[in-house]
């Protein structure tokens, strides 16, 4: 089966092309696929396949096999993917995710995607939505304790959950220990990709995530949306938030206009393969 390595910001992802390969049991594949000793290494799994309703549809899969609605860098690397490999010549390409569709401005220079631009969509604010278990919407400030330390949580869904806690120093929490106890707390009945973030100045934040389902990784675009949301509710950050990741910087958008959330940024090929195993 052949396979495509990319990554937006650090996060990289397994590519198949559906279009070309039949994958049968998705969730086996993205544990045996992600592995980073036996298999081929990445924080999950994509399928770029046809859609009856949009130009493309996406799944994604975490490193654990669960299936996440949405991912934000998975989607800019898919229009990177779809372009340069000549399954489309439009600009403006429009996505399915199990999180509702998406839509993609790519910036292209010399035939090249420089950068994507993503409708992100609106942010869900409703508790019973995101999902979290709370009596009122927007959930901010929802206190959950860690360790005995008590933090508190934003909470948005961008297709799928963010909890965003607002941190001193992100480079110096123990994301890995607070995160995983967040993502599995009971208040959250489909679990929770978790942010941690620290507010620079009005327009510039400093993120670090622990996703649900595939640990800490360098980025995630939904989360970076979640948490650009999560620091205007907030009163921390003006609309437009420039977002540095582990592994790059993301612009972030939240339109008073028409209340979407509008991101930027990078996707990059990293090699093709052939993968030998099965699943
Ligand atoms: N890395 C992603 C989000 C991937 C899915 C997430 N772990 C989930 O289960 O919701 C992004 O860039 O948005």
């Amino acid at each position: 089966m052949r396979f495509t390595k990319m990554e937006g910001c650090g996060n990289d992802y397994i590519y198949i092309n559906c279009f070309e390969e039949a994958v049968n049991q998705p969730e086996k594949l993205a544990i045996a696929m992600s592995e980073r000793h036996f298999g081929i290494g990445a924080d999950g799994l994509v399928l770029i396949m046809p859609s009856k309703k949009a130009d493309f549809r996406m799944r994604m899969f975490n490193l654990d096999g669960s299936e996440g609605e949405m991912c934000g860098n998975a989607v800019r690397c898919i229009g990177k993917y779809v372009f340069e490999r000549g399954m489309t010549q439009n600009k403006e390409i429009s996505l399915e995710t199990a999180g509702g569709i998406r839509y993609l401005s790519l910036n292209v220079e010399n035939e090249i995607v420089k950068t994507v631009g993503v409708d992100m969509g609106e942010p869900i604010l409703e508790a019973d939505n995101i999902p979290v278990l709370h009596e009122s919407s927007p959930v901010i400030g929802k206190k959950i304790t860690v360790n005995e330390k008590e933090l508190a949580f934003t909470c948005v869904s961008m297709g799928n959950p963010h909890a965003v806690t607002f941190v001193e120093d992100a480079q110096a929490l123990p994301v890995e220990e607070y995160g995983t106890l967040v993502e599995m707390n009971a208040f959250f009945p489909n679990k929770t990709n978790v942010e941690f973030v620290q507010v620079f100045d009005k327009n510039h934040i400093k993120m670090r995530v622990w996703e649900r389902g595939s640990g800490e990784t360098l980025a995630c675009g939904t989360g970076a949306c979640a948490s650009a949301v999560a620091a205007i509710l907030n009163g921390f950050c003006d609309r437009e938030i420039q977002v540095s990741l582990l592994g790059g910087e993301l612009t972030i958008y939240w339109s008073e206009e028409d209340n979407h959330v509008y991101m930027t940024g990078p996707a990059a090929f990293s090699f093709d393969g052939v993968w030998l195993r099965g699943v």
